[in-house]
């Protein structure tokens, strides 16, 4: 007795009923058996405090890509807003595998449970152990979650497993106690931005599946910046390709090794603006500065995004981590509160304006990726013919 109904329910079409996304992916954990996946199923029931709906969403669709695999149904009309909200977020798992789904499931619970049994005895400010994440490693210390991106051998570059898991890093951030939240990329690179290898499935037919599932994806990931509550700090430890650059417009401060470098070859790539930079960059420099990246691909070092207002400052690489990190922390100790409100003050003016840019983007990408452009751009790639 005493089961909270969200969590009794089991048919997850019913009402959203499973909890979020919180990895403890070890290699050993990637591999969660049908016993694991139901005995989750079951520890979902036990969990005495509701997890919100963000992750009972999260839950609903890895459950769904885990028993069904990819989105499968027609799309809900817009007024059936719980349906839709539903079936956008299964739909942007993509072709998710589903073993990866079920261990996802997994140990989004198994991070659920382990939460609530030791909440109220972490002391505030107490290191919390960092959970497992496949592409990120993502800790929290001194009032600052950091979420750094793990894919060095691959300059950072974004695949799929990525933006779910930064999304799932984003939304944990957001609920816990740290005051600042901080992405940035382990090894030399920033980010090589989307993992081209995204599209090699594109060739296997189902072309415009899989682009129409590319957009969602994408849709949800630039829409979990925008709607980030917290100050979000991009410390760039090295050059930033594409997505990784274009996100940077809706960060509220941007430090910047001196030997990073910015660039958003879309052009070259077939490809069209994302991350809402079609609005924040002629906004945040001017229309032709905006026009220079983001249509021409012109590369910028730090120094010369630093005087477009990309970057807010800009260190010299030996002293880079030391002094934005010690800035940071003093930044960490301001009240949280106050700059939660202000930042809200801030970003409220214009959310609305920026969901509909993202919209319409990854609309117009979506198209794109079915260009023979674009194709002609990833193959020359992934065929060792080209290099940005
Ligand atoms: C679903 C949402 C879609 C959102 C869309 C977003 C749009 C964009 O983000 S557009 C930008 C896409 N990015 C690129 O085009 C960058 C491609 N990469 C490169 O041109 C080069 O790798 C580099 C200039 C970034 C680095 O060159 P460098 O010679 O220093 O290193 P490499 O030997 O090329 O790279 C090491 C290793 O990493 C792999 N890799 C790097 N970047 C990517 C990438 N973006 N996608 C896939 N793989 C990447 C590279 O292939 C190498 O792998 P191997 O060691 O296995 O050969």
């Amino acid at each position: 007795h005493g089961s909270p109904a969200w969590a009794t329910e089991r048919d997850p079409l019913q009402v959203i009923n499973f909890p979020v996304v919180q990895l403890h992916m070890s290699l050993m954990a990637m591999r969660a058996s049908q016993k694991d996946f139901e005995n989750a199923m079951n520890q979902v029931k036990l969990l005495k405090k509701d997890p919100g709906n963000e992750v009972k969403l999260k839950l609903y669709a890895l459950y769904k890509q885990a028993t069904e695999g990819p989105c499968n149904t027609p799309k809900p009309g817009v007024f059936d807003l719980i349906s839709k909200a539903k079936w956008d977020t299964w739909s942007a798992l993509g072709s998710l595998p589903k073993e990866t789904a079920r261990q996802n499931y997994v140990d989004l619970v198994s991070s659920l449970s382990s939460s609530s049994k030791s909440s109220g005895q972490v002391e505030p400010g107490a290191d919390r152990k960092p959970p497992g994440y496949e592409t990120l490693v993502v800790t929290s210390e001194d009032g600052i979650t950091k979420i750094m991106l793990n894919r060095p051998t691959k300059k950072n570059a974004m695949n799929r497993q990525m933006y779910h898991e930064i999304m799932l890093a984003l939304e944990a951030a957001s609920k816990d106690d740290s005051r600042i939240t901080v992405i940035t990329g382990n090894g030399d690179y920033y980010s090589s931005g989307n993992d081209l290898t995204n599209f090699t499935d594109m060739a296997s037919g189902k072309v415009e599946e899989l682009a129409k599932n590319s957009a969602i994806l994408l849709r949800n990931f630039v829409g979990c910046f925008i709607d980030f509550p917290k100050p979000l700090v991009a410390v760039v430890n090295g050059p930033a390709v594409g997505i990784s650059v274009t996100t940077l417009g809706l960060f509220d401060a941007v430090y910047s090794t001196d030997r990073a470098t910015f660039h958003t070859p879309f052009s070259h790539l077939g490809q069209s603006p994302e991350g809402c930079s079609s609005y924040t960059f002629p906004r945040i420099m001017s229309p032709s500065k905006a026009t220079e990246m983001l249509i021409f691909g012109k590369k910028l070092t730090a120094r010369e995004a630093c005087a477009q207002g990309l970057v807010t400052e800009v260190f010299p690489d030996s002293t880079f981590q030391k002094e934005v990190w010690t800035r940071l922390k003093a930044y960490a100790k301001l009240p949280p509160n106050a700059m939660r409100i202000s930042k809200e003050v801030i970003r409220n003016k214009e959310k609305e304006k920026l969901h509909a840019i993202n919209a319409e983007e990854c609309s117009v990408l979506q198209e794109r990726w079915l260009s023979d452009e674009c194709m002609n751009a990833v193959m020359n790639f992934l065929s060792r013919k080209a290099k940005l």
